[in-house]
């Protein structure tokens, strides 16, 4: 590069909205600009370039070792990177604080910058001391001071102590940018238009996380209602259970008030077990509160638009291979363009009312976009519509199977269920839950018919079994259920991996079984596929506790984070919980980014095979991390039961 004066490694930090965030940069001062780079090639463009005749003056200050600021005008158009251009504009920035290696260095810094900067003096002024406040406890307070409000207000709702940041202060910032990114709160924030909004910090997991945990808690407790084995406490959810819309209840005959609870079946439950599960379910339903409230604003017609995308993680696949050319998925933006959406969708969806055509029979489920019922298919549509009649699947008169009922104008993001059509129409696969079709209704509703998976989700699984046991000592699985579980997720993922398509949200709560004892992945709204056109995606999605490290740290990331969360999940199957569950989502967030693997509390309970390819699945370094295709070379899966050995576990269904 021509024109360059000076140029070294320093460590910088603006005075805004990260104003204790200090940042190695490459600093490159030429003759009309001091420009900051992320490394020595000067092939990228700079994190921030500011004109020289903008700095108005340069000073020593006692913020850090051999620390100077420099003082500089903001109207001034200075050539900022969009990922700063958010917060250059929202906030009037003054200072900039550069530090440098040693004295010697400070003072050529000095030297350079005056004799460029034609609004100083040319003599600098390097022993003006001045105290700043920066990020520090203040114990009066009882909080972080010198951040901005939003995360001092997060800081003093969560577990993440002075300690904590003192440990790792990167990791306490990249879990406050991610929650803060992930759950949207700047766009709650400046909301000042909605006085019904609750500005108070939120405690709890993310919306996905919640919706995600708590739907299977509902599902799982609307069930046990059905068996009968309920809690006193139970009755609350039951309450929360959307009725099934009227419209489309015609003539079919669903019962709610089967699901009261039996007396007898009480005692399966102990004392011990239904305080345990209490606290559980409580701090669920607080989340799920957390969740209609953000649901609810999310979707709110007078909400400001969201800022622009958060940082990036870059999703990239680990092979580095061609990507299959498909470019059918959506990412998830924040612009939801319902016209094109519902196009999309009838590409894949029947544009006719089905109601005819099935009888409900029960609620088997909600979710965040709507709710599933089984149901009996008691008439096939007039077979001149292409999208059926291509279908590979026979359709039987009779046949029961799931219907997934969306109202898509109260859904605030179109593209996840517009994603999860795409994936499971194209998705065969034995370890897949298999679409049969779609339908679409006047534009306004889409329903999703699958396979009906009687047998629940594994959490439901884990829950019920967790339940039984009250001394809480076991494992909810033996290890041959486990191995089993796992092969079988194993396989459905090597297929979508093979596809190139990452799902993103694995977790107990996403596999499926039949009665059959079948395993099957489910939920891939938040499937990603990559294409070569299309490699990069700015979204960061999952639940948070069974989230990769790289996401977390908003790195680049790939297919191996299925594998990372496949991991967790073998934890749940182990421990009864994933890692940190216990912990505020915030703490969570900081223990992934900070501790590494997590640490497996009942490892004495299996053998050496289980952990070895557990060890596979959490390796921090995405390098060591093993493939899906690798895990299923691993002896542990030797160790399978058959469906058939399996199904005993679902009697508690
Ligand atoms: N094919 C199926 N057979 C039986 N039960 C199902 C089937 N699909 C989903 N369910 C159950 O219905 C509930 C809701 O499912 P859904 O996929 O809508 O949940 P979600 O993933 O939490 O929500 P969403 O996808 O709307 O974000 C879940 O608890 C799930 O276990």
């Amino acid at each position: 590069m021509k024109g360059i004066k000076r140029e070294g490694w320093i460590s910088y930090k603006a005075d805004g909205m990260f104003s204790f965030l200090w940042q190695k940069r490459y600093l490159v001062l030429n003759d009309s600009y001091l420009s900051f780079y992320k490394s020595n090639r000067f092939s990228e463009e700079p994190v921030l370039s500011v004109a020289l005749t903008s700095i108005t003056n340069v000073s020593r200050i006692q913020l850090k070792q051999n620390c100077f600021e420099i003082l500089r005008l903001t109207d001034q158009k200075d050539n900022v990177s969009p990922i700063n251009s958010y917060f250059y504009e929202s906030n009037s920035r003054k200072s900039i604080f550069i530090s440098t290696g040693t004295e010697q260095d400070l003072h050529g810094w000095l030297d350079a910058i005056f004799a460029k900067c034609p609004l100083l003096s040319g003599v600098s002024s390097p022993t003006n001391f001045t105290h700043k406040v920066h990020v520090g406890y203040d114990p009066k307070v009882g909080n972080f001071v010198g951040v901005p409000d939003s995360w001092a207000k997060l800081l003093q709702t969560s577990e993440i102590t002075y300690d904590d940041w003192n440990r790792n202060s990167k990791a306490v910032i990249t879990a406050l940018q991610f929650y803060e990114d992930y759950n949207g709160l700047g766009t709650i924030e400046t909301n000042k238009s909605n006085p019904s909004l609750d500005l108070k910090p939120l405690k709890s997991p993310t919306k996905y996380i919640v919706n995600k945990r708590t739907n299977s808690i509902k599902r799982s407790l609307s069930k046990t209602l059905r068996k009968g084995k309920a809690d006193s406490i139970l009755p609350v959810y039951q309450s929360e259970l959307k009725p099934f819309p009227r419209s489309a209840v015609n003539n079919n005959s669903i019962n709610l008030e089967d699901e009261k609870p039996h007396e007898n079946d009480r005692m399966y439950a102990s004392r011990e077990n239904a305080t345990n599960l209490r606290t559980k379910q409580l701090k669920r339903k607080e989340q799920q509160a957390i969740q209609h409230h953000l649901q609810k604003h999310d979707s709110s017609a007078t909400l400001k638009p969201r800022r622009v995308a958060p940082m990036a993680p870059v999703a990239k696949f680990h092979d580095g291979k061609a990507k299959i050319p498909k470019g059918n998925l959506l990412e998830l933006k924040d612009a939801d363009d319902s016209e094109e959406i519902i196009m999309k969708m009838k590409t894949v969806a029947i544009d006719v009312n089905p109601r005819p055509y099935f009888q409900m029979i029960e609620k088997a489920g909600q979710g965040a976009s709507g709710a599933v019922y089984l149901s009996k298919r008691i008439k096939l549509p007039q077979k001149n519509d292409s999208k059926f009649l291509n279908s590979h699947c026979d359709r039987i008169i009779e046949e029961r199977v799931a219907i997934k009922q969306i109202h898509l104008s109260e859904q605030p993001k179109k593209q996840l269920i517009m994603n999860e059509l795409l994936v499971m129409n194209d998705s065969h696969h034995e370890n897949i839950v298999n679409f049969l079709e779609a339908y679409i209704i006047d534009d306004e509703e889409l329903w999703v018919v699958m396979e009906y998976m009687e047998g629940g989700c594994l959490t439901d699984i884990l829950d019920a079994t967790a339940e039984v046991d009250a001394s809480n000592k076991s494992s909810p699985l033996n290890e041959n259920q486990m191995a089993y579980i796992i092969k079988e997720t194993c396989q459905g993922l090597k297929f979508l991996h093979d596809n190139k398509i990452i799902h993103r949200d694995i977790k107990s709560d996403n596999i499926l079984l039949n009665s059959q004892g079948l395993v099957k992945i489910t939920d891939f709204g938040f499937c990603v596929e990559l294409t070569e056109k299309r490699s990069k995606r700015a979204t960061m999605v999952g639940t948070p506790y069974w989230m990769a490290p790289e996401i977390v740290n908003q790195k680049g990331y790939g297919e191996k984070v299925d594998v990372w969360s496949l991991g967790i999940m073998l934890i749940e199957m182990i421990d009864g919980e994933p890692p940190y569950l216990n912990e505020d989502p915030l703490k969570a967030l900081f223990l992934i980014a900070n501790n590494g693997s997590p640490i497996l509390r009942r490892a004495e309970l299996v053998s050496e095979k289980t952990r070895q390819f557990l060890d596979a699945c959490l390796q921090v370094n995405v390098e060591l991390r093993a493939s899906v295709g690798e895990l299923l070379m691993f002896d542990f899966l030797l160790l399978a039961c058959s469906p058939e050995e399996f199904k005993p576990t679902l009697k508690w269904y």
